[in-house]
């Protein structure tokens, strides 16, 4: 068995341009992935399938599986007549805003690519990725990056600095095209996605800490306020910063000292079973 880790993301900025054509937002957003992270087995057949195995029961097993459409994808298009069995140990909460699937998807890229001996190039599985959906590009790559375009158009950026991430998931699941489809754009609040750049660059923890910023947060806390509820308790009990991951509903702070990570952590427990204390990986993730 080959094991590939599929870690999580969190949105640090995520601004809105304008509403393509093709009803994809154009966005700009900034995101690094964290040490929270699904384990993806991948197993050869002789049969020529490719099959989902996992005991959480709100993973699908079949074509629905980001994870299989990856790797049907590189099966079709090299014409390999191998199959194989996909297994997906899931510590990363599904539908959360987090990424879970589309980084299943992306270290599957990355691991039928050594097991398939492929020789593949990052920048051609991500491609690959970008056909899947908008953040398997990026989970590709993982580290920490500018992403522009639908998502897929990824620039590589230093990693944050270093910092305890407290991630909160309130109990309900979010679906990214309603979110995205009840944003309107008059009178949004743009991140400074400049100044978080500057701030990263610089080493500024500070500077990072206020220039987070996610236009689709109104829409979320419109559809549930509890995830408002969630974001303010975070603030109540000390976080630097605070800001929902993506199309929510995960909620993340941002903090300097590991105490006081602890002391939000023990807060939360009382309100959200959910509750995770990570830090940012700033690596890039290995080819395989
Ligand atoms: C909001 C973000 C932020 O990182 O993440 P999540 O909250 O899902 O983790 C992403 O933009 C989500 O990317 P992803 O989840 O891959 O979306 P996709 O599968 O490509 O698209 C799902 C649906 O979201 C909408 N969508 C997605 C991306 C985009 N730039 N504009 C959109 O309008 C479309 O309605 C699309 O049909
Ligand atoms: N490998 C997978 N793990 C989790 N969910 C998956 C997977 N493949 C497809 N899905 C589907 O994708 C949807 C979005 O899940 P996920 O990627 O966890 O959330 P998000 O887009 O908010 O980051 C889920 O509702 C689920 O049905």
């Amino acid at each position: 068995m080959l094991y590939v880790k599929a870690p999580a993301k969190i949105n640090l900025t995520l601004d809105v341009l304008y509403k393509r054509p093709d009803h994809y937002h154009e966005v700009e957003m900034i995101m690094t992935t964290v040490d929270l992270a699904d384990r993806i087995g991948l197993e050869p057949r002789k049969d020529g399938l490719i099959k989902i195995i996992s005991a959480d029961r709100f993973v699908p097993d079949d074509e629905r599986n980001f994870a299989y459409q990856a790797a049907k994808l590189l099966k079709d298009t090299y014409g390999i007549s191998e199959g194989v069995s996909i297994k997906i140990d899931k510590e990363i909460p599904i539908a959360a805003g987090l990424a879970g699937g589309s980084s299943d998807a992306a270290a599957t890229l990355r691991g039928l690519n050594e097991m398939w001996n492929l020789q593949l190039t990052m920048d051609e599985l991500a491609e690959h990725g970008s056909k899947i959906g908008s953040d398997v590009s990026f989970c590709v790559y993982g580290g920490t990056a500018l992403a522009t375009g639908r998502g897929e158009k990824i620039r590589e950026l230093p990693a944050p600095p270093a910092c305890w991430v407290v991630l909160a998931k309130p109990k309900i699941g979010v679906s990214t095209a309603d979110v995205y489809g009840g944003l309107k754009l008059d009178g949004i609040k743009h991140p400074d996605t400049k100044r978080m750049m500057e701030a990263i660059e610089k080493q500024n923890y500070e500077l990072v800490c206020q220039s987070l910023g996610n236009v689709l947060e109104t829409v979320t806390f419109n559809l549930h306020p509890e995830v408002v509820t969630i974001k303010e308790q975070m603030q109540r009990f000390g976080a630097d910063a605070v800001l929902m991951s993506g199309s929510g509903p995960t909620v993340f702070g941002l903090v300097d000292s590991e105490t006081r990570a602890t002391r939000i952590y023990n807060g939360l427990r009382g309100f959200c079973e959910e509750v995770y204390i990570v830090r940012m990986l700033g690596e890039r993730n290995p080819l395989a």
